[in-house]
């Protein structure tokens, strides 16, 4: 067991080269996950364990030892996010499962990790400010321990979950317009998120999002994980700071050589999740992943995790599944990591510190 700070953790057995050097290094950037998505099975069970109401429902007692069954499409990965939830009711409840996800991306070798949750109440026990309260005092608590062998840095982005109602979004992004304002070194931004199936993002979300611009807030969307022309092409045009998934916007996913100049154009960041994707069957392959089309046309992306519970992945598996589906080396798996330090939402000085751990780890490697 090592400890960084006040986090404790096992480091993992390594799984490939690069994951060993990177936990050791720890350089790496996770640019797209999902706090709630991104609980351990272990952090799930002791959840439920000490919740002495949890304990006698039946109900949630099933539906946790479903957690982990194989997803079959995108509306099963959805209902998972139900069992997270359910043990995430109280702030304290919110502070362990935050120092948990943080602790996992650490001894996964993450030296930069960009966290995202949507605001919850849960009437009589949480108001959604402590729900956002107890994630922030929990970045502060880590990041209170960071020192130059063992550091972790952790920016917020609040979400507006799709589903929900104008009401609902017009309050996430009033949250997070207050918490960047008070903590701006780290609450960084907002996300649009939740089941493309459903709202009407363009009337009712957008706008918000123009706001959050405006008050200095970073803005990405999830985008295009389903076909959508209208909305997609929509939101290629808001001008994201960085766009999730991108799936169905190439003219052989579902999308549009008129979607595909529009993104290719703007030169947005799109985060990319190879095992979220297949496993939610939005994409059929890892060979037939829209990654191919980056990688050929240099778009820049972030190889990264959405929900590594869900999906039982972590960031240097990520890593070795590019590296072996599109035969990266070391050096274009470096040139990744780079990628996503840039479009990270970093300070200049955190970008900085972080480019000389990227080098730190090519030159020990003999890379450059
Ligand atoms: C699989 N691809 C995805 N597409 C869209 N939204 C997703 C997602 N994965 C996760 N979420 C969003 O994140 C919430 C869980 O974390 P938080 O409670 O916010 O921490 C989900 O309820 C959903 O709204
Ligand atoms: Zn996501």
């Amino acid at each position: 067991m090592k400890c960084l700070g006040s986090l404790t953790f096992k480091f993992k057995q390594a799984v490939n080269p690069l994951a060993f050097v990177c936990y050791r290094f720890r350089f790496t950037q996770e640019l797209h996950a999902h706090l709630n998505g991104s609980l351990s099975e272990d952090t799930l069970r002791d959840l439920f364990m000490e919740n002495p109401d949890l304990k006698s429902d039946e109900r949630i007692k099933s539906l946790i030892s479903s957690f982990l069954l194989k997803s079959r499409s995108l509306e099963e990965c959805f209902k998972k996010f139900e069992i997270a939830h359910a043990v995430t009711v109280t702030p304290a409840a919110v502070k362990r499962a935050t120092k948990d996800v943080i602790s996992d991306f650490a001894a996964d070798g993450v030296a930069y990790l960009e966290l995202r949750t949507t605001p919850r109440s849960v009437p009589g026990i949480m108001s959604k400010s402590e729900y956002v309260q107890a994630v922030v005092d929990t970045i502060k608590d880590v990041q209170a321990f960071n020192s130059s062998d063992k550091f972790i840095i952790v920016k917020l982005l609040l979400s507006i979950n799709r589903q929900e109602s104008p009401i609902e979004a017009e309050e996430n992004v009033r949250k997070a317009i207050e918490a960047n304002a008070a903590y701006p070194d780290i609450v960084v931004g907002v996300d649009l998120s939740g089941n493309p199936k459903y709202g009407d993002v363009v009337r009712n979300i957008l706008p918000l999002l123009t706001e959050a611009r405006k008050s200095g807030l970073k803005v990405v969307l999830h985008c295009a994980e389903i076909p959508n022309e209208n909305e997609v092409e929509e939101m290629l045009k808001f001008n994201a700071d960085r766009l999730g998934h991108g799936t169905c916007v190439h003219p052989s996913y579902g999308g549009s050589e008129k979607l595909w100049r529009l993104l290719l154009d703007s030169k947005t960041p799109l985060e990319v999740c190879l095992t979220s994707n297949v496993k939610c069957k939005t994409v059929e392959t890892y060979e037939n992943h829209h990654l191919r089309h980056l990688l050929q046309l240099q778009h820049p992306f972030a190889i990264s995790t959405d929900d590594k519970g869900v999906f039982s992945t972590s960031l240097s598996k990520e890593f070795e599944l590019a590296a072996k589906t599109f035969n990266l080396s070391s050096l274009e798996l470096c040139n990744c990591v780079a990628m996503a330090i840039n479009a990270s939402f970093a300070s200049t000085d955190e970008k900085n510190e972080l480019m000389s751990k990227l080098s730190a780890f090519k030159i020990e490697r003999g890379l450059g």
